[in-house]
């Protein structure tokens, strides 16, 4: 069962305890995910969460303790073979050869997948070409940046066009430029076709790049949806700029009544502010009990709240 209607990844009931007794430590307490074939899914969390004990599973590297994993309709348990044949997998630490070129790590990683001479080097010169390489693809890779180390890494995973790539905190210690080269070819590779499962601790990375996110926190999901659907889990913040700072108590008070919670002052700019829950509230009420309060307003706004804060919030702030 591997059709183009199953999902690139399912996941039921997956568990993973590593040690006995004492010692035990559970990495993975049940989780369920399914992720869309080409999609980008994000899986964030704190270090220690499982989210590599769950790619390692995913990629076949760990048996799970208890739970189903397929992956391309494939379950990784089962047929670890036929499933790594389907998937890419591109690691925290390098794989590459640092002395060698990076046509030359491809040439070498082509052959060690089984390819002949002839067809690793048109792969090598396909993806160097895609991945915008070329110039550089004859120096050693101790001599690339940051970034173009990383997308030689990434073409590493893809040289047996897997349909499901998994990407182990791309982008940690990169420089934003780097950043934002990855992020272009995790976009391409996706608008290709590819299911990307990216893990990282970057809420703007996952915001940027994936159309579903999960947190995972003490080996659960805590939460999963669109980085939009978190961010409304949390509310909208509102934000008041009074004329005087001496109604700042008086207009706490008021907004406490009304619903708004988490409220904070800065005193150097007059602003109260604090959450709604979503779609529970609107401006114009809020302003009208501010007007009929006597509460001069220099400035009102609703702010979407980042996913940094969703994260915070949905994950009792344990980042
Ligand atoms: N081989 C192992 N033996 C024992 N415990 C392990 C092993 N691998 C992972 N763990 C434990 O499982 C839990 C989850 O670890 P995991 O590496 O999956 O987290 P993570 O979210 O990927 O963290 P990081 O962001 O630091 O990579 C941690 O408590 C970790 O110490």
């Amino acid at each position: 069962m591997n059709g183009t209607s199953s999902p690139a990844i399912a996941v039921e009931g997956l568990t993973k305890v590593f040690g006995r007794g004492d010692r035990a430590v559970t990495a993975l307490a049940g989780i369920d995910l399914s992720v869309d074939r080409g999609a980008v899914f994000g899986l964030l969390g704190a270090n220690g969460s499982g989210k590599s004990t769950l790619v390692r599973v995913l990629s076949t590297l760990t048996v799970p303790t208890t739970g189903t994993a397929l992956v391309d309709g494939i379950d990784v348990v089962a047929e670890p073979g036929r499933a790594r044949a389907r998937i890419g997998v591109t690691a925290q630490q390098t794989t590459l050869d640092q002395r060698l070129s990076g046509r030359e790590n491809l040439l070498v990683l082509g052959r060690l997948c089984g390819l002949s001479r002839a067809a690793a080097r048109r792969r090598a010169d396909e993806l160097l070409d895609r991945y915008a390489l070329s110039s550089a693809a004859d120096r050693p890779v101790s001599t690339y940046s940051g970034g173009m180390r990383r997308r030689t890494d990434i073409m590493a995973s893809l040289i047996l066009r897997p349909t499901v790539l998994f990407l182990d905190e791309p982008t940690t210690g990169l420089d934003p430029h780097s950043r934002n080269e990855i992020w272009d070819t995790v976009q391409e590779l996706a608008a290709e076709g590819t299911t990307v499962l990216l893990t990282t601790q970057y809420l703007d990375e996952a915001d940027r790049l994936a159309q579903t996110v999960a947190l995972l926190e003490s080996g659960h999901v805590v939460a999963e949806g669109t980085p939009q659907a978190l961010k409304e889990r949390i509310g909208v913040q509102l934000r008041i700029q009074l004329q005087e700072l001496p109604t700042a108590p008086a207009t706490q008070e008021l907004l406490r009544a009304i619903g708004v919670v988490d409220l904070e002052v800065d005193e150097p700019s007059a602003t109260v502010s604090g959450l709604i829950a979503a779609g529970s509230l609107t401006l114009p009420p809020i302003l009208a009990a501010l007007t009929d309060a006597g509460i001069g307003v220099r400035d009102i706004g609703l702010d979407q709240p980042t996913l940094d804060q969703a994260y915070l919030a949905l994950t009792g702030g344990t980042r």
